[in-house]
């Protein structure tokens, strides 16, 4: 199910592999499968379509050198620009230099200038893959800039050149990678193309596993999230249940001025089934929320923390009573989210954190980057840097299933494993989209969800309700939190429509 893969998994899968097969076969794959590729994007009549294609100095340039001599083969227009290694590295690479020779395929030595003067059809880029080591420097980055102001579609084979296969950081620093339209990725996915900048510079991912015997590849710790690791958990409901049989969710924060965050919350709560919701407020509570007036607004004060699902954190402050209450929450017995203020509350008490640690149950936490720097230690830049190995250091660290929010969502849990999400876009870049999440996930744990498949289905859900919002025009720009409460609730239940037992 969508597995992803390191470089070092990949190179040992392609290791393995190639022993079995002959000289250069899985170079010459790869060259197919990138000619596949982009014969997809070209006209149906190949020969008006101009494809300029890069050919870096490793092994990425010699599937790239395949994927020219294919092209031409086919009868388009190719050119290549040739950035040969200091000498020959593979001989499968100095059989792929002679057959785009041999072909028709033009050898061009273009700068900058001269590749946007021409209206090409495709771009591929067969710069680096997983070999590349350092910022693409001097003539290589020119031509990375000057292929990121044309017009036409650009082909990535393997990943977008400048990219980090692992963590999808563009290798800097002040780096620059190929913004891509199309990957075509070989021997299996890259977790890089999905998470930080490798949504933005991946465009559509395809795998190409070059005919790999299924039992080089061994079983990974790391996917794509997918409804099938949460489906068995959509349950239809029966006619015989009530509101009880739905749980209790209480959430805890609202101090002054920060009213809104626990409601947003609290209306996900209700909006996506839990049977009553509590907001609990550490200052005034209001007497009601009258937008939602189902909510039953509290102060925390008295409040049996047993008796609900504890999300803990939206508006809660940083008051030495905020700090009591989420002290309380950690060590009742009740199921436990933090998110917002509660993790910033957590960073800056290691006793907290020890006790929110040898909970026996665990806990979900859902930072956003800067919230995990905090409790890490570390930079912001250091956690982008290394979204997935940040992610799973926080989740061993705190004994928590960790939602490390961003562009390419990271769940991970404390045994290493971890997910990356596939929904959502720009338009959740706004204010109380994680009240939202954090209510959406406590609600399903509430529902009996275990806290791993909450996540992972939370998580798909709210991006899944903004993509359908995009969808209609709602966004990305100027979409509202409050607005996906009910796309969730639509997405929710067609999912159990779907899936549901
Ligand atoms: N092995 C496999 O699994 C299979 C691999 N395949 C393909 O091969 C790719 C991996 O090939 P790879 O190892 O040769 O690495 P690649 O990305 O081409 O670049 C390395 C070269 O670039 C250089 N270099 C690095 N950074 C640089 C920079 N910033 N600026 C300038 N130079 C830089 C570095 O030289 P250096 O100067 O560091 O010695 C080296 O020469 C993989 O992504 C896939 O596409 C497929 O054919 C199927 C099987
Ligand atoms: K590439």
């Amino acid at each position: 199910m969508n597995p992803l893969y390191s470089s070092a998994e990949i190179r040992a899968i392609e290791q393995a592999a190639a022993a079995a097969l002959p000289d250069g076969a899985l170079m010459q794959r790869a060259g197919q499968a990138g000619a596949n590729a982009a014969l997809d994007l070209l006209p149906f009549s190949t020969a008006n379509a101009k494809v300029l294609v890069l050919a870096g100095p490793g092994n990425n340039g010699g599937d790239a050198l395949e994927t020219a001599a294919h092209l031409a083969y086919a009868g388009a227009q190719v050119t290549i620009l040739h950035f040969p290694p200091q000498s020959e590295r593979s001989a499968e690479r100095a059989a792929a230099m002679q057959r785009a020779q041999t072909s028709d395929a033009r050898f061009a030595d273009l700068d900058a200038a001269a590749i946007a003067a021409t209206e090409w059809t495709l771009v591929v880029d067969g710069l680096f893959g997983i070999g590349l080591q350092r910022p693409l420097a001097g003539a290589l980055r020119a031509v990375a800039e000057t292929v990121n102001g044309l017009k036409c579609s650009v082909l990535s084979l393997d990943l977008p050149s400048g990219l980090d296969a692992d963590t999808g950081a563009i290798v800097g620093p002040d780096g620059v990678a190929i913004h891509a339209t199309h990957t075509v990725t070989f021997i299996g996915n890259k977790p890089g193309l999905h998470t930080c900048d490798g949504r933005d510079y991946a465009g559509l991912v395809d795998v190409s596993r070059l005919d790999i015997d299924a039992a080089h590849f061994a079983p990974a710790r790391l996917h794509l999230n997918d409804v099938k690791f949460f489906s068995r958990h959509l349950r239809a409901r029966r006619h015989n249940t009530h509101k009880g049989s739905y749980g209790n969710v209480a959430v805890i924060g609202g101090a002054q001025g920060m009213t809104g965050a626990p409601l947003l919350a609290s209306r996900t709560a209700l909006n996506s089934g839990a049977g009553r919701v509590y907001t609990l407020f550490v200052e005034d509570a209001l007497p009601c929320d009258f937008g939602q007036p189902e909510l039953m607004c509290r102060t925390a004060a008295g409040f049996d923390l047993e008796q609900a699902t504890l999300v803990a954190g939206p508006g809660l402050g940083a008051s030495p009573y905020a700090s009591d209450m989420l002290a309380s929450a950690i060590a009742s017995g009740s199921a436990l989210l933090a998110d917002a203020d509660a993790l910033n509350l957590l960073a800056a008490n290691p006793r907290l954190q020890t006790a929110l640690a040898q909970r026996p149950g665990g806990s979900v936490l859902t930072p956003h980057p800067l919230e995990a720097a905090r409790l890490l230690g570390c930079s912001i830049a250091e956690v982008q840097a290394d979204r997935v190995g940040m992610a799973r250091k926080l989740a061993a660290k705190l004994n928590a299933h960790v939602v490390l929010k961003g562009s390419g969502t990271v769940i991970a849990a404390p045994n290493g494993d971890a997910v990356i999400n596939t929904t959502g876009n720009p338009a959740l870049a706004t204010a109380g989209t994680g009240d939202v999440l954090s209510g959406l996930c406590g609600s399903l744990m509430a529902q009996g969800w275990p806290m791993w498949e909450a996540a992972l289905a939370g998580v798909w859900l709210h991006g899944m309700a903004a993509d359908v919002l995009v969808t209609e025009g709602a966004g990305p720009i100027g979409l509202t939190a409050g607005e996906l409460i009910p796309a969730i609730r639509v997405a929710l239940n067609r999912m159990v429509q779907h899936h549901g037992r």
